[in-house]
């Protein structure tokens, strides 16, 4: 990018900041094009003091296992640049042992708490500096979530671009603001783990951009420092040498001013990634240590012409800049992967893993009321015999569940499974706990029945592809719970007529068997809780807090409900907008629990809806700053409603707004999230919950036009308490 557009571009920033309060909040992060800008100024600076040599060493990594991180470039003495650290990953610093495990990230996504998941951010930015790791390979919100069963959707922040973009954003402005770069991944379209290495993903214009690029606008809109291609061909050609996607969509589109960085081994070709817009290869050679692409073949492709120098330098520019943009070129500590920065950053890990927990059906039982005995059943009740970390890159699904399995995991510092902060609990209350610490539903009997609540734990989990975990290569195949948890829970319900069940999960299980139980009162989904998982759940099953977390995805009655497969060979994604609660909606398919549901222990009223909008119809005109055309960011509209409890109890609720375009636009989902708040409210106390709405929330993609149109017409304003239970509608016109 050219100096001069970052100058006229930073008044529109400025503009952007003022009118857009969400971003308020943003601390020591880097601002807009004014900071690239300056970042940028140093960056040819330095480029001015290296030879090509210089140059083709700082785009190209090390080779897989040959430094102390999983990405490693070399120093570059002749201008006093470090090597560089790139680690793992979206909850963490992986395989540090002094650090801690975060919340995965469709537990903070679950949370629909901004500020929760931005402190998140900032967490893992501080441990990742105290480690001396310069780029921390997260957020993730692709996959979005077009499979409900996808292997990795649990590291993203849930099935719905809005969602993800605003989580997303607000982690990248956390990491970033500890002086850490921040990697956002996968782009673009690597939608499940089968084939992901050879599939061809093929979306659409409107869709990439309604759906797949949006989280990705938000993180370049955040300043992100560099963005991770992925494995998968996107519309026949591979993410990491695709001029369509990321010199196009990217860097162009979205004025994105850092650097792609390819998946581990997801580049392919020498030239061809240089010049379709790959910045920095990973690791720099394959697991063998073959396979080098980069390194002295870009030089000799350089000093042939084959790729310009001009392409070289702008490499190089945008990976300095972006050290410039974090301040990193003074006082770094030094790699240290090990190092002791847990800090007092599990307060955060158990707000997001109890906040997380979304109550979906409550008959009365809860919260527990010192009950004189309880039984507490499942295997997943325990932390893994083994330990915590027994398996590599938590590759099993053995006791207490805390995340999925893969690169995007880390070590456990500790582990409360759940039986232990039950226990401790239950002795404070004088109530006796049994436990069977397996999923035997035969045995069950004696346990769980004359007991005052039997807590029975079903889980189902899934991770990334180069594992393969009790014959799940990554993607669920099924959406059941495993360990026959149905039998185990049909079992419990039979010997007892208070059961409690709690699931943990990477993503949607179908509930229908359980749901029909009647001697089930309660399901409580856990989640995805990490390191403080008994902690959290205890917190919420006694009532220290009531309930505030929403599901991030929709809980369908059969796997087929959802609409889209895992594909075994190209996938065309014929679904197009429509995933999720979209083709619910648009299909009319009732779900079991609908995406954003969740209860409470109190009870809530919506009132009072104000709409103010001065939105014009019409393509945005803005110049481009990074996230894409400046007037997409301004508020055209503002929704107020008033939230009351008006129960009992302290709680917290998420009043949510979903638009519907006017007929004018091309046929769209009936309803799109497009605003959401968290309001903690004492019993009688009432909040006002404000919808900003930016241009672009009230735009769909014309892909004649290639730009983002504000239709003409009346739209539809819903704001309710989940994507189903409307309480408040309005409309504005444009
Ligand atoms: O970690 C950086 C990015 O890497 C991708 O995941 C890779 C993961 O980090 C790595 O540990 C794993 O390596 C295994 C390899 O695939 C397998 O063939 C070999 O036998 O064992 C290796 C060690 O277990 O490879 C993963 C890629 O296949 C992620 O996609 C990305 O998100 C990470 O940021």
């Amino acid at each position: 990018m050219h100096l001069q557009s970052f100058a006229l571009l930073a008044a529109a920033s400025l503009v952007r900041a003022e009118t857009n309060g969400r971003h308020d909040a943003r601390q020591t992060a880097p601002t807009g094009p004014e900071a690239w800008a300056a970042a940028y100024a140093r960056a040819s600076t330095a480029l001015s003091k290296m030879s090509q040599n210089d140059k083709v060493n700082i785009v190209t990594g090390v080779g897989w296992d040959k430094g102390p991180c999983v990405g490693n470039t070399p120093a570059i003495g002749s201008i006093g640049y470090p090597q560089l650290c790139l680690q793992d990953g979206p909850l963490g610093v992986r395989f540090g042992t002094g650090s801690n495990a975060f919340t995965p990230g469709i537990q903070a996504g679950s949370t629909w708490d901004v500020e929760l998941i931005r402190q998140r951010g900032a967490y893992i930015g501080a441990e990742a500096r105290g480690c001396g790791v310069h780029n921390i390979l997260g957020p993730a919100p692709g996959p979005i979530g077009k499979h409900p069963g996808g292997g990795r959707n649990w590291e993203g922040f849930g099935a719905d671009p809005y969602l993800q973009g605003i989580a997303t954003a607000a982690t990248i402005e956390g990491i970033q603001s500890a002086g850490v770069q921040s990697t956002v991944k996968h782009f673009i379209g690597n939608e499940q783990e089968l084939n992901r290495e050879t599939m061809s993903s093929t979306i659409d214009d409107r869709t990439i951009h309604e759906l797949y690029l949006w989280p990705f606008a938000e993180a370049v809109h955040a300043n992100v420092a560099s963005v991770m291609c992925s494995y998968n061909k996107v519309n026949g050609t591979w993410a990491c040498e695709n001029d369509k996607i990321l010199n196009g969509l990217l860097k162009n589109e979205l004025g994105f001013p850092g650097y792609v960085v390819s998946d581990w081994n997801a580049q392919h070709t020498t030239n061809g990634a240089a010049i379709g817009g790959l910045d920095m290869t990973m690791p720099g050679s394959d697991y063998n240590g073959k396979g080098i692409l980069w390194g002295g073949l870009l030089n000799q492709a350089v000093s042939n012409n084959q790729v310009s120098k001009a392409r070289l330098d702008d490499m190089t520019k945008r990976i300095l800049a972006s050290w410039y943009l974090l301040k990193q070129d003074s006082g770094y500590p030094r790699i240290n992967i090990k190092a002791n920065v847990q800090g007092n950053h599990k307060e955060n890990i158990r707000a997001v893993a109890r906040d997380g927990i979304v109550l979906l059906k409550n008959s009365g039982i809860l919260p527990l009321k010192k009950p004189t005995k309880i039984a507490v059943i499942g295997s997943s009740a325990v932390v893994n015999p083994k330990g915590a970390n027994a398996c590599v890159d938590r590759g099993c699904n053995t006791g207490a569940l805390g995340m999925g399995w893969g690169s995007g995991t880390t070590e456990y510092p500790y582990f409360v499974a759940p039986y232990d902060a039950i226990k401790t609990r239950a002795q404070s209350d004088g109530t006796t706990v049994s436990l069977q610490n397996s999923d035997n539903a035969s045995g069950v009997q004696s346990v769980a029945s004359g007991v005052d609540a039997a807590i029975v734990f079903i889980t189902a989990s899934s991770g990334e592809g180069y594992i393969t975990t009790e014959s799940v290569a990554g993607d669920r195949p099924n959406l059941d719970p495993w360990h026959n948890g149905n039998q185990l829970v049909q079992a419990v319900a039979q010997a007892n007529q208070n059961v409690v069940v709690v699931v943990h999960s990477t993503g949607p299980i179908v509930l229908e068997t359980i749901q029909a139980l009647p001697g089930v009162k309660a399901i409580v989904w856990a989640g995805l809780p990490s390191q403080e998982n008994g902690n959290a759940l205890v917190d919420v099953l006694y009532g220290l807090v009531s309930p505030s977390g929403k599901l991030p995805y929709t809980i369908g009655k059969s796997q087929s409900d959802y609409g889209t497969k895992v594909s075994t060979g190209n996938d065309n994604f014929a679904e197009g907008l429509y995933i999720d609660y979209r083709h619910f909606d648009n299909q009319k398919i009732a779900p079991r629990y609908e995406f954003g549901f969740g209860l409470s222990y109190t009870n809530f009223t919506f009132s009072d809806i104000e709409v103010t909008s001065n939105a014009k119809s019409g393509p945005a005109t803005g110049a481009v700053v990074p996230g894409g055309r400046a007037d997409l960011f301004d508020n055209v509209a503002t929704v107020t409603a008033k939230i009351t409890n008006s129960g009992g109890v302290l709680g917290a609720e998420v009043p949510q707004l979903y638009i519907t375009l006017p007929s004018s636009a091309p046929s769209s989902p009936p309803k799109q999230l497009r605003g959401f708040a968290k309001l903690k409210l004492a019993p009688g106390a009432s909040g006002t919950a404000t919808f900003n709405l930016r241009r672009k929330d009230l735009s769909y993609w014309d892909t004649r036009q290639q730009n983002w149109i504000i239709p003409s017409g009346s739209f539809g304003i819903s704001v309710g308490a989940s994507s189903r239970d409307i309480r408040l509608t309005g409309t504005l016109t444009a």
